[in-house]
């Protein structure tokens, strides 16, 4: 009898697992993310954010939208910002603050409420040399203060040239993985260096395989929960005119956008969620 009544349970169960998962892409929500770089003024600035405060999108049950404008304009673009979407800094320091002079800290983030903070992208890797450990300390760190993180990964156009994309995106994810444990607040981009600002973005068909092959070396190497439930989001010439056919891919749970965010066309790619549902 409790066997059973355990048995049935176990069914139920699962089978309430399996309808919301096949309603809600394994419950990963859509993220997009727009990454504004080191561009705008004041006014540019708030012109933005006013068009994203008057854009019709779907509500935060389908669809989390986060902004990363530079560090100078987060309080304004925070005061300002419609409630349903937040707000990310670009990048923290990799320990608590103190004399690094030109740093900012996980714990002032936290201070001015910013929520999320993207780590690792391939231009600090390149242009400032930031290692794939520096970045997995960076993840940690942040994460310990109490920020969610957009970790970024992805290829070279030679390394993809010479097959090592798979072993490249894995390193990097290893070496993030090797300095966390939980990854609840980890959002996983991958962007092939190739596909940033040069207007060539990878095929549905290139991002699907990496974030298919990312997510199955996930599996093999934290968890199969992880696996199921992290977000990996593609990065690299988004925009309004090929979201859509990105987003239907099956393990492509939203986008990380340069270009593209700082145009009317990213409420269409905020709209692209709506391909999921
Ligand atoms: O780097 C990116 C987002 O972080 C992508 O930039 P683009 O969308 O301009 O290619």
């Amino acid at each position: 009898m409790v066997d059973g009544f355990v048995g049935s349970w176990n069914e139920v169960s699962s089978l309430l697992r399996f309808n919301r998962n096949k309603n809600h892409n394994m419950g990963r929500k859509f993220f997009i993310g727009g990454n504004w770089k080191c561009n705008g003024t004041t006014e540019e600035v708030k012109k933005i954010v006013t068009s994203l405060n008057e854009a019709k999108v779907p509500g935060e049950d389908v669809v989390e939208v986060v902004v990363s404008p530079p560090y100078v304009f987060l309080p304004v673009v925070k005061s300002l910002l419609r409630p349903d979407f937040h707000v990310s800094a670009q990048n923290c320091w990799v320990r608590k603050g103190g004399a690094y002079t030109g740093e900012v800290s996980a714990e002032m983030l936290v201070n001015l409420a910013i929520p999320w903070v993207i780590i690792g992208h391939s231009e600090r890797r390149q242009l400032l040399n930031e290692s794939n450990e520096f970045v997995g300390d960076k993840v940690a760190y942040a994460l310990s203060q109490g920020l969610k993180v957009i970790a970024c990964i992805g290829e070279t156009l030679e390394q993809r040239e010479a097959g090592t994309t798979m072993t490249v995106v894995a390193e990097q994810t290893k070496a993030i993985a090797a300095k966390i444990s939980n990854w609840d607040n980890v959002v996983l981009a991958y962007e092939p260096v190739w596909a940033i600002g040069t207007g060539k973005v990878a095929t549905p068909a290139q991002a699907q395989e990496v974030h298919a092959d990312l997510r199955k070396w996930i599996h093999a190497n934290v968890s199969a929960e992880v696996a199921a439930s992290v977000r990996i989001i593609y990065g690299g010439s988004v925009n309004g005119g090929n979201c859509k056919e990105l987003a239907a891919q099956p393990d492509v749970d939203g986008f990380l956008v340069g270009g593209a965010s700082l145009k009317p066309e990213f409420v269409d790619i905020i709209n692209s969620a709506t391909v999921k549902n």
